[in-house]
């Protein structure tokens, strides 16, 4: 039997980073998905068989012989290897892993692929120890470049695990794509962020709650609140092709913390005041085009203030400015989403604003090497299919 998983990535509307720190961050799931397909392998007689892994993105494949994840994780090291639930990656277990990856002789220039790796190894090992399988991973997101790539990775890994496990009793003869159960998605969540935690170092957890739930998320210390806007919001997303990685740029900032405690935390309590305010403004109800122009003219004013604040943060980039610079040139309000540093940028599309001028803005954003997408908002989380 084969299962197939899908994952959305998503926008951070407001709130990045902050998000770490205890701030409220709005964040929506957009539709463009990392997908997933497994199946355990029989193992041939004599050969106890491989856990292999497919990366279409970057046309590189990787195994492990089951013999060798079975001596590499000894059970006084780490303890029993299938845990029901999920529990972090401890140091020990880490170093094992690490020497797994190395093995692997991974070329230097995708060495970011080590996290992910790193990640896989993990969350297989731990929902089906060491059970022959192959797993395929593509995705239409652009990796590490701030629309959530690690946490779709992890979702729809973890679902695509947990869905051949005992862990759910999911009736697997029905056919076409289908949506979990609450209880089932949380568990899917929980181990999606242990992942994360191995690719982003501290990760708020913000981008593995919306790929896995969907919609548009309100999101504090763990816990969600879905909201709905009145009005559909039109997003422009701008790809610098800036590479950059989150859990260096998510480092940079506590160092900043430690540096300027006062300072930090007023900021923080300002995206938090931010995004609560944002998250209320989207759900207000518009009547007529003065009450969706006066709704839009707030969001695009927040987003330029949460944009100030990441700057403070210490997590802009030259890229990143010449997006909001040129966006500007149309009265367009954009600010970064994800970690920075490069990375994308999102533009508020006002409803009202014309077909033409949204083709010269995405001309000219072009013309300076940058990639336009455009992306639906707030749409489904994890979705399973078996076949
Ligand atoms: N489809 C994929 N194939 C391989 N690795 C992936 C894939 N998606 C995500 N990753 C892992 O996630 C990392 C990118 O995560 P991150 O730096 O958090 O950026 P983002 O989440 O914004 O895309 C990659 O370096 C890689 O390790
Ligand atoms: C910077 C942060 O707020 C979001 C990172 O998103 P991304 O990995 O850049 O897509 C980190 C987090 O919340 O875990
Ligand atoms: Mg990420």
């Amino acid at each position: 039997m084969e299962v197939r998983t899908r994952a959305p990535g998503k926008i951070i509307l407001s709130g990045e980073h902050a998000v770490v720190h205890g701030s409220t961050a709005v964040a929506a799931a957009i539709d463009l998905y990392t997908r997933v397909s497994f199946r355990l392998l029989p193992p041939s007689e004599g050969d106890a068989g491989s856990v292999e892994l497919e990366l279409k993105d970057t046309g590189l494949a990787f195994s492990w012989p089951s013999s060798r994840l079975k001596e590499t994780f000894s059970f006084e090291a780490i303890g029993p290897p299938l845990s029901p639930t999920p529990r972090p990656c401890s140091p020990e277990h880490s170093k094992l892993i690490a020497s797994l990856v190395e093995e692997q002789n991974i070329p230097e220039a995708k060495i970011w692929l080590r996290s992910g790796i790193h990640a896989f190894l993990y969350l297989y090992t731990s929902i089906h120890g060491f059970k022959p399988g192959k797993v395929v991973i593509s995705s239409e997101l652009p990796l590490g470049s701030g629309l959530g790539s690690s946490a779709a990775f992890c979702v729809s890994l973890s679902g695509a695990l947990l869905a051949l496990s005992d862990a759910f009793s999911i009736d697997r003869q029905t056919k076409g794509w289908l949506e979990l159960e609450l209880s089932e998605l949380e568990l899917v969540n929980k181990w999606a962020f242990e992942g994360e935690k191995i690719i982003h170092g501290k990760p708020s957890g913000i981008d593995n709650t919306v790929s896995t739930f969907g919609s548009m998320i309100k999101f504090r210390s763990g816990e969600l609140t879905h909201i709905r806007s009145s009005t559909p919001l039109r997003m422009l997303i701008t790809n610098t092709k800036v590479g950059r990685n989150t859990k260096a740029l998510v480092a940079g900032v506590s160092e900043r913390v430690l540096k300027h405690p006062d300072a930090m935390a007023a900021v923080f309590r300002a995206v938090d005041s931010i995004s609560k305010e944002l998250s209320v403004i989207i759900e207000s109800p518009t009547s007529d085009d003065v009450s969706i122009i006066a709704k839009e003219e707030k969001l695009e004013e927040l987003m330029e203030m949460n944009q100030g604040l990441l700057q403070c943060m210490g997590v802009s980039h030259a890229s990143i400015e010449t997006v909001l610079r040129t966006t500007l040139k149309y009265k367009l309000a954009s600010k970064l989403t994800g970690a920075g540093g490069g990375g994308c940028v999102l533009t508020l599309l006002p409803t009202l604003l014309s077909t033409k001028i949204v083709d010269k803005v995405i001309a000219e954003l072009e013309s300076c090497g940058f990639q336009c997408l455009k992306a639906e908002v707030g749409g489904k989380g994890l979705e399973v299919c078996f076949s």
